[in-house]
């Protein structure tokens, strides 16, 4: 079963001659095929950081990242790959704008072939039948023939998606990949991943604030909380993660759903990490959305760190 293992990895910057900025620490983890896993958290708590070095491109401050591709290969550490091998394992998918323009949509999916085309970029059969399937896929095939630059930001979007898709690498790295979608759209997108996880077998690992859709979608969630990574195995039945989703959905629902009705189908968590007593406090005492959302991310992060230490 393909996989990527992180053994103690801490991700953070490095400045030169001074001291790196350590963002977070002593990650272990597995990330498993045919899995959506979702990583939640709060505002600059770190999750693009850690998505930038699995994606390498930039390096762990300490630790290792191996690439597991099946039982007849030994594990590969993800930084020792080259830039070409590493394009076939993984595809990434971030939240900075491309400055790409000039190009039709399909000619920026079709970049995501690179990997398996000659140096001046031909696409075979199988290339353009890839291409087309992307677009369809994540429903832009009507816009193949507009100019990036003319497209709105949901639809830029979904085209980095489909080039992503294109890509076809057993591993996709998506950092907030429904930000600027609307509330359909980012069901579908979601779905989308699901489904390819489950059937393609890949592993999907994607950033997100919209935690109700990651509850209810997530075949595993990690919850970035003060430093470290707290992970969820919902299937995992040996141990006590079995009713772990389904206790994140009762919490989700009872704090979410039913006191606020429908606002929350895109939101966005902010500020500093609260003590759980604070969070509780602030679930009892504030109606304000983005402060229960922060209290609920951080309930969430307890409940994983006192499970997953058990
Ligand atoms: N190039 C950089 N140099 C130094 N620190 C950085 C750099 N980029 C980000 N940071 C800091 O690293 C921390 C983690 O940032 P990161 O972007 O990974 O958070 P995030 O969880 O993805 O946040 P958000 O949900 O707001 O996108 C933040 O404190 C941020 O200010």
């Amino acid at each position: 079963m393909p996989s990527i293992t992180l053994n103690n990895l801490s991700v953070g910057y490095l400045r030169g001659r001074r001291s790196p900025i350590s963002v977070l620490t002593h990650i272990n983890a597995t990330l498993q095929s045919g899995r959506l896993t979702c990583l939640v958290g709060a505002n600059g708590i770190g999750k693009s950081t850690l998505l930038r070095t699995l994606a390498a491109f930039q390096p762990p401050l300490a630790g290792q990242m191996f690439y597991h591709q099946d039982d007849n290969h030994a594990p590969t550490s993800l930084t020792s790959l080259s830039q070409t091998q590493l394009a076939r394992v993984i595809s990434v998918v971030l939240t900075t704008k491309t400055s790409v323009e000039n190009l039709t949509v399909q000619q920026v999916v079709a970049l995501g072939r690179s990997p398996y085309t000659n140096i001046w970029g031909t696409l075979r059969a199988d290339d353009h039948r890839k291409v087309q399937w992307a677009m369809h896929a994540v429903g832009i095939t009507a816009l193949q023939n507009r100019m990036v630059q003319t497209l709105s930001d949901g639809e830029r979007q979904k085209m980095m998606i489909a080039k992503a898709l294109a890509q076809d690498t057993p591993v996709m790295l998506l950092d907030e990949p429904t930000a600027f979608l609307d509330y359909k759209s980012k069901v579908e997108m979601m779905t989308l991943l699901s489904a390819l996880a489950h059937e393609t077998n890949k592993m999907v690992l994607l950033s997100t604030h919209d935690l109700e859709q990651a509850v209810h979608t997530a075949d595993a969630l990690w919850v970035v909380t003060k430093g470290q990574v707290q992970h969820a195995n919902p299937q995992d039945t040996t141990t006590n993660h079995t009713n772990l989703l389904a206790h994140l959905q009762v919490l989700e629902k009872r704090y979410l759903t039913n006191q606020l009705g429908q606002q929350h189908m895109a939101f966005c968590t902010e500020g500093q990490d609260e003590s759980p007593e604070q969070a509780q406090l602030t679930l009892a005492s504030t109606t304000d959305y983005r402060q229960r959302t922060q209290a609920l991310l951080q309930l969430l992060g307890e409940e994983l760190a006192a499970v997953n230490s058990l």
